[in-house]
């Protein structure tokens, strides 16, 4: 989707919180997907895992010390530029932010960022759910780190009990305004979550792989709750554009990730609108329809403690109702303001 862009997750918690585990989990699963990772030391990273992902070329050491310090946005374009030369073949590039790096100038150098075959992919902020308690008291700046996440990772959810777990989604929902939040045991959440899994070659969709089938019971115990959930939507009546802008403005919270197509129909028959958001992050990217498919509009929307049926409702009724509700020309205006324009960037994307 816009498809050569390749999404850029920033993964952020504090020392010790499981970042190193969960990219491990990423990376052993991620089969056909090839991930990059930045990080700032390889250290505690499986080695065996990004030779298994074909990653060990392509990712790049920034030494030793705070990444957001370290580095300002001119070098972490530079490091982007090296992973993202399409000869890379990259599908994903995490940032894991050292445990004390400010997860927020990491967003801001993302989005800052002048090259063009990169779009932000989200702010991932994983808890350690034992510890959390503690980690607030020690460190008060983790309520301001949540309040700007797109999608919480509650971690290490099999060591404390569903009652401790509950409080702490309670105070993490609480905190972390409209991000999803979802709990996991050793890093184990769903790589879609974060972004599409390329199905490599061969392979049906859905099937197990050696990796499922080896962490399977352990994942059992890794979903305490139903972890998210993901609703399509295809529809062959163009969508009213005034209507969807409504509906993605008033997004509910847990909604994180929505992608696929727009037809917005005479609005603009030549073109249909690829829509990525993650988060609080909203973008179009009109193209002109491939000769010979269908119009259709199809989405897929990913999040944590959704009401899917609501949501289904209310994808429905962006639906144009006939000629008497053909959307005018100003009325695309709402989804202009979302269709990048070189250097500018939206400013709502993040809090101040
Ligand atoms: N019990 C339990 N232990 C976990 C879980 N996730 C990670 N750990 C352990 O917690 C420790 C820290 O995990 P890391 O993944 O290294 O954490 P990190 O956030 O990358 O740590 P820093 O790189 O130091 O910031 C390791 O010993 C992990 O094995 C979990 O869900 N449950």
């Amino acid at each position: 989707m816009s498809t050569q862009q390749i999404p850029v997750v920033v993964l952020a918690g504090f020392l010790g919180s499981g970042k190193t585990t969960l990219l491990n989990h990423l990376l052993r699963s991620a089969r056909g997907t090839r991930i990059g990772v930045m990080v700032n030391d390889f250290g505690d990273i499986g080695i065996d895992a990004m030779t298994v992902a074909g990653q060990v070329g392509s990712t790049v050491s920034l030494g030793n010390g705070c990444l957001c310090c370290a580095v300002d946005a001119s070098e972490l374009d530079t490091y982007l530029e090296v992973l993202t030369r399409p000869e890379v073949g990259l599908d994903v590039i995490v940032i894991e932010a050292s445990g004390l790096a400010e997860p927020q100038e990491l967003v801001r150098m993302v989005l800052a960022s002048e090259n063009e075959r990169i779009v932000y992919g989200g702010l991932v902020q994983v808890v350690d759910a034992a510890e959390f308690g503690a980690t607030r008291e020690r460190h008060p700046e983790t309520d301001r780190h949540l309040g700007i996440a797109d999608l919480v990772v509650i971690n290490k959810a099999d060591r404390v009990g569903e009652e401790a777990l509950a409080v702490v989604r309670d105070t993490v929902g609480g905190l972390a305004g409209r991000a999803a939040v979802i709990s996991a045991a050793y890093g184990r959440v769903d790589p879609e979550l974060l972004f599409d899994r390329v199905v490599p070659e061969g392979e049906i969709e859905g099937q197990m792989s050696i990796e499922d089938i080896l962490y399977a019971d352990e994942d059992a115990h890794a979903h305490p709750h139903a972890a998210y959930e993901t609703l399509s939507h295809a529809s062959a009546v163009p969508l009213h554009p005034r209507r969807l802008m409504a509906f993605l403005d008033s997004r509910p919270e847990g909604l994180y990730r929505i992608k696929g197509f727009v037809d917005f129909g005479a609005a603009d028959p030549a073109n249909r609108y690829v829509v990525h958001a993650v988060g609080r992050f909203l973008r179009f990217y009109p193209e002109p329809w491939p000769a010979g498919e269908d119009r259709l509009t199809q989405l897929v929307l990913i999040g944590s403690a959704v009401d899917a049926a609501a949501l289904r409702k209310e994808l429905a009724s962006c639906a144009q109702n006939g000629p008497q509700d053909a959307p005018d020309e100003q009325s695309m205006w709402g989804v202009l303001r979302y269709v990048p324009r070189s250097e500018e960037e939206p400013s709502e994307v993040l809090p101040d």
